[in-house]
Parts: structure tokens; sequence; C-alpha cells
């Protein structure tokens, strides 16, 4: 009942259209069930010898209406389902676009999308034709019965059996239909996450040498859906097999029963005539009715997935607007902060420490000590289970998602370049920069270089579909995105292999140039960048191990001093 009432939640805005559908639709109805009783007179006339150009040109008008109110209808409920289709997107893709990070984390990106695409289209008939052929089905057929009975109440309990037969269908065959559909769907979604997850690693699956297991696995997902698919066509074929049953029967009975009393005179003709007219024409609203209702069935098995979607939790506030508030002390404070992820022990646990503005804070510490991690709980991807961190002394769990982002600028360590111009990549983070703004960022992260080899410069295409960037060259993009921001906060995850020394001494300038502005805090793989660095935090299993400078840790901290020795070196990054 939860998914019929969803499917009407998708119809409601458009139920002027719906109505008038309805109401053309049982107008096309009407006009097709006052045929028999215009062509019994037709006969009638016939018979009496009266005049035929009466019965006859209602007849012809009643032929000519119906079809042209079929016609209408249909025009304007597939318009509507366009509309439904579009509006059930839309909303699809705001809440994916806005999923929160935990949610993106056990989620496949591949099986979301085929909501979006597939699963929806399977709403396009069901909140429209589905709906109205279910109404103009039942109407139509109540219809004929009460049609019937006023020509003849004995042939009528004739035809009554195969109702009988329809409502077992709709109630016993149908509903599987949508079970069927569901995991038809699901072995979809499962297509899409697998081409994902391999185009993804598109490199990894072509090094290993695994296109064949790939395909294996991803083709297994698709013979999934063929079997749900064979087993819908099994009770599609039951379902037509029992309505051809339904329809035929009463059919040979009327014409058999009626033929006979008509022969001994105890029925008219013209009523017989009439009568099995208005059979053959119940055939037409009870088809649509369980055509309408395994239409119904296919859509709350599309539903089922699109819903799971709407029940995931997104960040509402990244929207709200973002207001500027005062400083009042400028800078990062940690406070006893305690996270973990979904059934994993804690990542982080009692973390305290400060990074004063003007000035670099380096956080160094082994593989898995929960750098990344902190970082992610500064930009809220993830909430602290308990403890507060401040920015610029305001507490980030008072500040919408929007107002935390803003004051943030983030170079992840890897980060994508994205399909488009090198301009709307560089502006992605501030799309109103001014040029003087874009220029200086350029010049500070050494890319007007490259922007001047490039063949279109800025306009060049960049990302998936164009000049493919290098790793450093992405990494000193992802910095100038950051930068033209003018963040209060810079968060730098440092790249390790990516920069050569020239390089790597500009942006060492540039960000020193932030700093002066700004908070930097930066996750240090480079001993170069943690001697010079103002502040060190040393991070050890979601603990803060020791905190000062190069100096100071180099006497206090065995660890530090181990991975000082160790030049802080972590797993090279393999250059795309
Ligand atoms: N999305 C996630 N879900 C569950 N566990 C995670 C997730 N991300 C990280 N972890 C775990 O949390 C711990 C801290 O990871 P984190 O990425 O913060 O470490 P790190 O210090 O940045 O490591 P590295 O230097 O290797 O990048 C690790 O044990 C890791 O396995």
């Amino acid at each position: 009942m939860r998914g019929v009432r969803t499917l009407l939640g998708y119809a409601k805005d458009h139920w002027i259209a719906l109505t008038v559908g309805l109401v053309i639709a049982l107008a096309s109805a009407a006009a097709n069930l006052a045929q028999p009783l215009a062509t019994k007179s037709v006969v009638d006339a016939l018979a009496d010898g009266s005049s035929l150009s009466g019965p006859v040109g209602t007849l012809a008008v009643l032929v000519v209406v119906a079809s042209l109110l079929a016609g209408a209808y249909t025009f304007l409920l597939d318009r509507t389902a366009e509309k439904v289709v579009f509006s059930v997107r839309r909303q699809l893709i705001g809440r994916l676009l806005r999923l929160r990070v935990p949610e993106l984390d056990g989620a496949a990106p591949g099986d979301l999308t085929s909501r979006v695409t597939s699963d929806s289209t399977l709403l396009q008939s069901a909140t429209t034709q589905a709906l109205i052929s279910i109404v103009k089905g039942a109407a139509g057929g109540i219809g004929s019965m009460v049609v019937m009975f006023t020509l003849d109440a004995r042939l009528t309990g004739l035809t009554l059996g195969s109702l009988a037969l329809v409502a077992l269908t709709i109630g016993v065959l149908l509903p599987k239909i949508r079970r069927v559909i569901t995991k038809a769907q699901e072995a979809v979604g499962e297509v899409g996450a697998g081409l994902d997850r391999a185009l993804g690693a598109a490199r990894t699956v072509k090094a290993s040498g695994a296109e064949a297991r790939e395909e294996a696995a991803v083709t297994d997902s698709a013979r999934k859906a063929m079997h749900a698919g064979f087993t819908g066509a099994k009770y599609n074929a039951l379902v037509g097999g029992i309505m051809n049953l339904a329809f035929s029967a009463p059919f040979l009975l009327v014409l058999g029963a009626g033929g006979a009393w008509a022969a001994t005179g105890s029925l008219q003709l013209s009523t017989l005539i009439a009568f099995l007219l208005t059979v053959f024409y119940m055939t037409e609203p009870l088809a649509e009715l369980v055509q309408g209702v395994t239409t119904l069935q296919q859509g709350l098995g599309a539903v089922k997935r699109i819903r799971e979607v709407e029940d995931m939790a997104i960040e509402a506030d990244v929207d709200a607007p973002v207001t500027a508030v005062e400083r009042a002390a400028p800078g990062i404070a940690v406070h006893n902060v305690k996270f973990q992820y979904a059934g994993r022990s804690a990542a982080l646990d009692s973390v305290s420490f400060e990074a004063p503005a003007g000035g670099r804070t380096a956080i160094v510490g082994p593989s898995g000590a929960g750098k990344t991690t902190l970082f992610a709980l500064l930009q809220r991807f993830y909430e602290p289970e308990s403890g507060m961190i401040t920015v610029d002394g305001t507490d980030i769990a008072k500040l919408t998602r929007a107002e935390v982002r803003r004051r943030i600028g983030y170079v992840e360590q890897d980060a994508p370049a994205l399909s488009g111009t090198l301009e709307s990549n560089l502006r992605y983070a501030a799309p109103d920069a001014t040029d003087e703004e874009l220029e200086d960022v350029l010049r500070a992260t050494r890319l007007s270089d490259l922007v001047e080899r490039l063949p279109d410069g800025l306009n060049t295409m960049v990302g998936t579909r164009g000049v493919a960037l290098s790793g450093g060259e992405r990494q000193r993009l992802a910095i100038a995105r950051a930068l033209l921001r003018r963040p209060q906060v810079l968060l730098m995850d440092e790249a390790t292999s990516q920069l050569d020394a020239r390089n790597e001494v500009a942006l060492r300038e540039a960000v020193d140039q932030a700093a002066e502005r700004c908070t930097v805090l930066l996750i240090a793989h480079r001993l170069s960048t943690v001697v010079s660095a103002d502040r060190i935090v040393v991070l050890e299993r979601g603990r803060v191990a020791a905190t000062g400078t190069h100096e100071q840790l180099l006497g206090a901290s065995p660890l530090y001093r181990e991975l000082a020795a160790s030049q802080l070196l972590v797993p090279e990054v393999v250059e795309q």
C-alpha cells in the first residue's frame, strides 16, 4: 500500500491533466459502449422498415467521436507520463548529489545511476496510463454489466464466470510480477555497478589482465536480469492465456444459449446481437483493467528501488545561504574528538590540537593513522561521535555544511580534473572569481606555462574527453582551484611524488602566501614540508602522539624520529 501511495504521490502534482485525461477516456469508453445500442436500433429499423438515416448517423458519429477521444487522451497521458518521470528524475538527481558521505561509502555509483535512468522509466506508464486504465477499465466493465442486465439477465449470468477469472488473475498472478520486476531491476543495477567498478579502474583491470573476469562478473548480472525476465514472461503468458479464456468463453456461451433461446422465440434476435456486441466491447475495458494492474505492478517494482534512494540521508543544508561571520579566534581547534566508521574500531580517539592562523600546521603519522579522516571531519563529511571542532572560533557543528565548506579550500591527494575546460575546472569552487584573481593564482601555481602551451589556452578541454593532465598538473590545478576560493582554511593532502623540485618550491611559496591570510593544515608526506612547518601534529593509530616543532619533536617523540629518519615517505602514488 505504501508503494501505491508513493505512486499516487508522484502523480499528485499532475492531477488536473490526469482528471482531464480520465474524463476524456471515460467519454471515449461511453461512446464505445453506446455503439451496441445504436447497432440494435439499426437492426430494429431494418426489421421495421423505418428510416435508417438516424440510427446509422448516430452509429457513425459514435465511432468517430470514440476514436478522436481515444487519440486525445493517449497524447495527454503520454505527455503527463514524461512530466512525472522528469520530476522523479529531477528529485533523484538532486538527492544523489547531496547524499551524505557515509551513504556514498556503502553504495555502488553505477547502481545508484541505474535508479535514475532505468527504474524511473518504469514509472512512466504506472503513474498515468495504469491509473487511468484501472479506473476506465473498472468503469467500462461495470458499464458493460449494466447494459447487459438491461438487455437480458439470463445471458448476463452466463458472462459473470469470466469476471471471476479476471479477479483471480489480478489477485494472485499480478503481485508476483512486481517481485520479478524488482529482481530484474536489481540485476540491471548490478550491471551498472559492475561496469562502473571496472571502467573506473580500467588501467588496473588492463594491467592485471582481468578483462575476462570482469566481463564474466558483469555478464552474470546481465544473465540474472534475463532470468528474471524469463520468469516475468511466464507470468505474462499465464495472464494472457487466462484472459483469452475469460474473454472467449462467455462469447461462446452467449452465442450457444442465446442462439437456442432466439430459436425458441424467448429472445429477440436484435437483443442477442446487441448482447454479443456488448460482450465483445466488454473485453476491451477488462483487458485494459488487467493491463493497468500489470503496469502498476511493474511500476511498484521500480518504486521500491527509487524509495531506497529517497530514504537515504542527504546533506540538506548545503544549499543554505552563506553569511559572513566574524572570525573570533582565527584558526582551527580540535577538542577531544572521537570518531569511528560504522562497524569499525575508533579511527580517531581523544584528538585535541590547535592550528592557529598564519602559518602552516603539518599532520604526520603512519599510514592508517587517521589523517584523511581528520580532514573529512573538518569538512563535515562525517560527524564526530563526541568532541568539538572550531574554525575561527565557531563550532562547525553549529554551522551549515555550506558555511563550513565555504570557509575551506580542500586539495585532495589525487584530485580529479572534471570533464570540461581548464577554466571551468579552475573556477569550479569559485565561479565568481575575477580574471585578475585567476591570473594571480595561475602564476602562483606555475600553471601559466601550461596554459600557454595548450592549444586553446584556458578553453582547452581537460578531463574525461579532453587533454589528459599529468599527476603534477592535476595537483597544481587542485591547489589553484582551492586558492581561488579565497578560503579561511586551506586543507592540503600533500602529493608524495607528483611535483618536480622547481614546481615544489613554487608551490611552497604559493602556500606560504596563502598561509599569511588563512590557516593552512596539511597532511605532510615530505620531510622538507615538515621541517619548514610552524607546528607538527603526530598522529598514531587515531591518537595525538605528540605536537611541537621539528626540533622539539626530534627530541621528544620516538615515532617522529622514526618517521623523519625514513623521510616520512609513504608508498609512492602511481602517476596516471
Ligand atoms: N570510508 C571508510 N570506511 C571505513 N573505514 C575507513 C574509511 N576510510 C578510512 N577508514 C579506516 O580508518 C582508518 C584511518 O584511515 P585514514 O584514511 O584516515 O588514514 P591516513 O592516516 O589518512 O592513512 P594514509 O596515510 O595511508 O592515507 C584506517 O584504519 C582505515 O582503514
